[in-house]
């Protein structure tokens, strides 16, 4: 299918400048398009957070990106290429137009704060102009759209589960409404229930809401099953890009031939659980 892209990435390249250097990303190019869930797999270490990190602007010295565009399309009408954004204005693209949930991320809530508190801070910060009672409204409501409800305004996040705390990360990465939400790794620290649950969670709200995903997680099975176009990396290469029922019937990198037969339930008898409830229905 052919998407109107929201964000192009072409010849991205980081250096940790540590000695000896770290090309941890390099010469990357990837498109993600309108309402698409790219899934980005590899091996831990093969750079793809450090990729996730770039497009954000979010890599600290001593990373260093040393060459390459990332552009997001359509800001107000033009392109913008984020490489070279001036930090304030990068500050004001970032939620609004681009959010992050990562692993950890339901262990950064702040721990004396109510989630309420911690949602209604984003619209204080980004819409300083909503009154206070759209905002708890808001904030109610994003929480009844994650699923945690919104009679947990209140809550603290020591009384939620991880799941509901991921969930409120979630929330909060949605707020703004951005074009795009990039996961890194979002649920590998809960249980494979949970993780279901919010799998299907984040499928819904990108149906009803049309925003793009990067997803990132070295679980190809996973990915297999939620993305629709699959880019492999190694070694801090892209080495093959492709949608993901073609991925996983005619890889053409040996690296994917390998990463796919690494995973027993693509290969053995209970893959016919990933083929069958995901790629090729
Ligand atoms: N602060 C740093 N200083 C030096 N090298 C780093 C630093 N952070 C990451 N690296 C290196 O950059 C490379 C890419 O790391 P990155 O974390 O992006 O990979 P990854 O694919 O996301 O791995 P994982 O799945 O384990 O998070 C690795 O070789 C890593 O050791």
């Amino acid at each position: 299918m052919n998407r109107d892209p929201v964000l192009s990435v072409s010849g991205l390249s980081v250096t940790y400048d540590v000695d000896p250097p770290v090309e941890a990303v390099r010469d990357v190019s990837l498109t993600v398009g309108q309402g698409e869930v790219l899934g980005l797999a590899g091996e831990s270490g093969c750079g793809k957070s450090t990729l996730a990190y770039a497009v954000q602007r979010l890599l600290r010295p001593p990373a260093e990106i040393t060459g390459g565009e990332v552009v997001l399309h359509d800001v107000g009408g033009s392109d913008v290429d984020l490489t070279v954004l001036p930090a304030a204005e990068m500050d004001r693209l970032r939620w609004d137009q681009i959010a992050m949930v990562f692993q950890g991320a339901m262990n950064s809530l702040n721990p004396v704060l109510s989630v309420g508190d911690q949602l209604a801070d984003v619209f204080t910060r980004h819409r300083p102009a909503m009154r206070r009672a759209e905002r708890t409204e808001t904030c109610g409501a994003l929480l009844e759209m994650v699923g945690v409800g919104a009679n947990r305004l209140r809550s603290y996040p020591h009384e939620l589960s991880g799941g509901m705390r991921q969930r409120v990360m979630i929330a909060m990465a949605l707020a703004l409404r951005p074009r795009l939400l990039i996961m890194d790794e979002p649920t590998t620290a809960l249980d494979v229930l949970v993780q279901r649950e919010i799998l299907q969670e984040i499928s819904r709200l990108r149906e009803e809401l049309g925003f793009s995903v990067v997803f990132i997680t070295h679980d190809l099975p996973l990915l297999l099953e939620i993305s629709d176009r699959i880019a492999v990396m190694r070694a801090g290469r892209v080495v093959e890009t492709a949608p993901a029922a073609d991925l996983y019937r005619h890889p053409q990198h040996e690296y994917t031939k390998r990463l796919l037969g690494s995973f027993p339930s693509l290969t053995g008898e209970r893959g016919d659980f990933v083929r069958k409830g995901g790629v090729t229905v």
